[in-house]
Order: structure tokens, then sequence, then C-alpha cells
């Protein structure tokens, strides 16, 4: 090769590694599907049996292999050389390791994932404990286990936290009581459809993104054919900027037990149209009956059923009763709530548990004490709860969101300052329907 194509092989490979490098950078998800996945793919596929070897997850089994033997020559050489060795190709039965065997492996924008057959005897709490190495191995940020299968779990990497930065929602999809929040790590949307999952727990530790998810709900929720009703226990400090969007608005708890058994009567009154036309809940009545679902957030929750002293043990029981029964009986008459806390303990009385029993999403952020998360999160896969300890203080709005099927995720919501939801209530302000109205109270009677 002379020096002038030696100069023009050099030219043509700089300019396609800058091609590449410019590619990767303007446009990483095409880099990716085009480039990154294949060569992953050709990785996992040609380490997968050392990788599972170093992780202990391959099994031990006899089988034929050619081995080459190393055999002492007899004879006379051996009498004049010790040392002399022949070497023979032999076919026997020895142990070797066999690796779990692997299924194809897809891409998803973050990574990839792939299902795994396990081997008898083995859990899928095997891989789970070996996750950390598995992400090692691949070079990757982190590896997760779902299991769905009896025998087979899917593994999932995840190339880097897709939770660092999140891209704002793009407002609301049409879809009825359905919100996005965020995203979750595996790079997918984080929606909350409250007809699928009507009742929601919000806890985490002070400054862990409570009140931003909230703000994210109100967001979202503004434009949507949807009454909001807003229990403020900080004093009214955290809902009265979205007063506007708001229908009604308690700020302490007198007003709260008051609001409450409102939208308990109002829960009976659709009851009571169910029943009268033949409904078993309020989506089965024609359109032009139907009532206009209810979302109420309660802030504080803690407040409602914390007391200075016994004149206010009725207060308290009565919350607690109402709360329940609006729990219970809310997802057939389309009344959904939100119930955020720092604690929302059994210390806080018996109703409480009752109360989070019922609660079937949970969304736990950053904790400062196990118990918390436990409450939260206890009832599921002790995976989640050793996932939301791990939440790091500098990463406020990533949480470990589960819906009532028991999956759960590593979730961040995306950030909504004050501003954004309070323009949002602002915005929509008009959709909001007078509270008085909508629970079909006659105030001139009244009066
Ligand atoms: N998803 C997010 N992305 C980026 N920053 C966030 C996110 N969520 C919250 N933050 C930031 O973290 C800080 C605390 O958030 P937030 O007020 O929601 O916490 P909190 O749990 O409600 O706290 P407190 O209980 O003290 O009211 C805020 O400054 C907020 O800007």
């Amino acid at each position: 090769m002379d020096v002038q194509t030696g100069y023009l092989v050099l030219g043509v490979l700089a300019a396609a590694a800058a091609g590449l490098w410019a590619w990767r950078h303007w446009h990483p998800l095409s880099f990716w599907y085009g480039i990154g996945y294949p060569l992953r793919v050709v990785h996992v596929y040609l380490t997968w049996r050392a990788v599972t070897s170093g992780c202990k997850l391959t099994r031990s089994k006899r089988a034929f292999r050619v081995t080459l033997d190393a055999l002492p020559v007899v004879g006379p050489a051996a009498r004049s050389a010790a040392n002399v060795v022949e070497y023979k190709r032999r076919v026997r039965r020895v142990d070797v390791e066999q690796a779990p065997r692997l299924g194809l492996v897809l891409p998803t924008p973050y990574g990839w994932r792939v299902r795994v057959k396990l081997h008898d005897g083995q859990i899928p709490d095997d891989y789970a404990k070996a996750a950390e190495r598995l992400a090692h191995a691949w070079r990757v940020h982190g590896v997760r286990v779902l299991a769905r299968k009896p025998g087979k779990i899917t593994l999932l990497a995840t190339r880097r936290d897709p939770l660092v930065h999140i891209a704002p929602s793009g407002g609301w999809s049409g879809e009825l009581l359905v919100v996005r929040l965020g995203n979750l790590e595996n790079g997918e949307p984080w929606v909350i459809d409250f007809r699928a999952v009507p009742h929601w727990i919000n806890v985490g530790a002070t400054q862990s993104g409570k009140s931003n998810l909230c703000n994210a709900i109100i967001k979202e929720l503004a434009p949507q054919p949807v009454a909001l009703v807003g229990f403020d226990l900080k004093g009214g400090v955290e809902f009265t900027p979205y007063a506007p969007r708001l229908s009604a608005l308690a700020t302490n708890r007198k007003e709260s037990v008051d609001l409450l058994e409102d939208l308990l009567g109002e829960v009976h009154n659709r009851m009571a149209l169910c029943r009268t036309h033949g409904a078993r809940n309020v989506w089965k009545l024609p359109e032009e009956l139907r009532p206009m679902p209810i979302v109420a957030l309660v802030d504080e929750v803690a407040e409602l059923f914390l007391m200075a002293d016994k004149s206010e043990k009725d207060e308290v029981a009565r919350t607690g009763t109402a709360l329940l029964r609006i729990v219970q009986l809310g997802r057939a008459f389309a009344v959904y709530l939100i119930i955020c806390g720092q604690r929302i303990g059994s210390d806080l009385g018996p109703g409480v548990t009752a109360l989070r029993a019922q609660l079937s999403g949970r969304i736990c952020h950053r904790v400062n004490d196990p118990e918390t998360a436990n409450m939260a999160l206890g009832d599921l896969d002790p995976a989640a709860l050793d996932a939301a300890r791990l939440i790091p203080a500098e990463a406020p709005g990533v949480a470990i969101a589960a819906g009532q099927d028991g999956t759960w995720h590593r979730a961040r919501s995306e950030y909504v300052s004050e501003e954004a939801a309070e323009a949002a209530a602002y915005a929509y302000a008009t959709l909001a329907p007078a509270w008085d109205e909508l629970i079909g109270r006659d105030l001139t009677a009244a009066a």
C-alpha cells in the first residue's frame, strides 16, 4: 500500500468515526437501534455462559465431550525419558457447566430485555440477587428481574438511568381519568388510570417530591371533565393556589370532616341513581345521566387522625369512618382518593390500617425510616422495599410505584412547578363545577 492510499484509508476511517460520533450525539435513539443494540446482542450471547458461570447461575451436567488426554508413553522411550507423554483425543463423559437458556434479546429505548428459562430448582430471587453482578458484566446501569410466568423470567437491562431527565408530558392524552406523571425506569411513561386503580397512597419524607406529584396530577387532571376536591391539612398553603380549579377545598380538620361527609353523601346519591337505573356502576349509566368523576387529594393525612385531647376523638372517628367508606364504595361511583403524607402508619390509629389496606395504588418516595416503606409497600415484593430504601436524597420525585396487580416500578415524576400547576388551574377554572351543584345541594331550600 503506498502512502497516498494509506492517507486515503485513514481519512475514510476518521470520517466514519466522526460520522458515528455525530450520529450518536445528535440522534442517540436511532444510533442505539442501528449500531449499539446489534453489538450488545452479540456481546450478550457470546458472554452468556461465562457471565452466568461468574454469577453462579449455571448448573453442572454430564455430557460427552472430545477430550485431549496426556498419556505417559510406554515402552523403551519411557524408560529413557520419564517425562515423555503423548496427547490423545478421546470422547468421554465429563462435567460441563450449562447456562440457563436465553431467549431473544429484544431492544427497548433504554436497553434490552431477554427471556431466560430457569434451570430446575432455580427461582427468580436467585437472579434478583445476581442482578448487580449481571449489570456489571453487561456494563449497564441496572438489571431488573421480572417474573410473570412460572419457570421463566425476563431480565430488563437499562444502559443508563432513564430517571435522570424526565421530558415534560405532551398534555392530556384525551383518555378520561388517565394521567401521565413521568417515566418508569424501563423508559415507558408512568401513567395512572384511576378507573383501573382508583385510590392511591403517596408517601415520602420531607422534600422527597410528594407535592410535586400532586402538582403533576392537578396539571394533568385540570383539562379533563373531572371535579377536583382538596383537603389541605397544612392550613391551605399547598392547594390554595389551585383553588380556581377545585370544586371544594378544606383547610382544617373541621372543614375536612364536613367535606368528607358531603363526599360520602354524594357517593350515596350516585348509588341511588345507579339502583334506579339498574346499573352496577356509574359507567353503566346512560351518558347523559352519568355524574362527573370526582378526584379528591388529601395532603398531610396524619393531621386528620392526630388528637390533641379526648374532645377531638369523635371528630377523628367520623373522619376515619367517612374516608374508609368513600374508599370502599368510591370506585363504582367514580369518586377517587389520593392520600399523601410523610407517614400513614398504624401509630395514627386502627382506622388508618384499615384505610391503607383499601388503597391499592402505592407510591413511595424516599423515606427516612424502613417502617414507612414497609407500611407503603410491605405487602408487595421485598425487592420493592429494598428499592425504596435505596432512593437517594438527590433525586427528588423518584418513587416506587405499584398498582393492584402487585407489579412495581422505579419511577420519577415530571418536574411540575407550583406556577405551572397554578397556571393550569387558572386556564381550566371554568371546568370546575360548583360543589353545591355537583352534590345536588339546594342552597335556596337551605336558606
Ligand atoms: N420530579 C422532580 N424532578 C425534579 N425536582 C423535583 C421533583 N420532585 C420534586 N422536586 C424538587 O424537590 C423539592 C422537594 O419537592 P416537594 O416539595 O414536592 O417535596 P415534598 O415531599 O412535598 O416535601 P414537603 O413534605 O417538605 O412538602 C422541590 O424543590 C422540588 O422542586
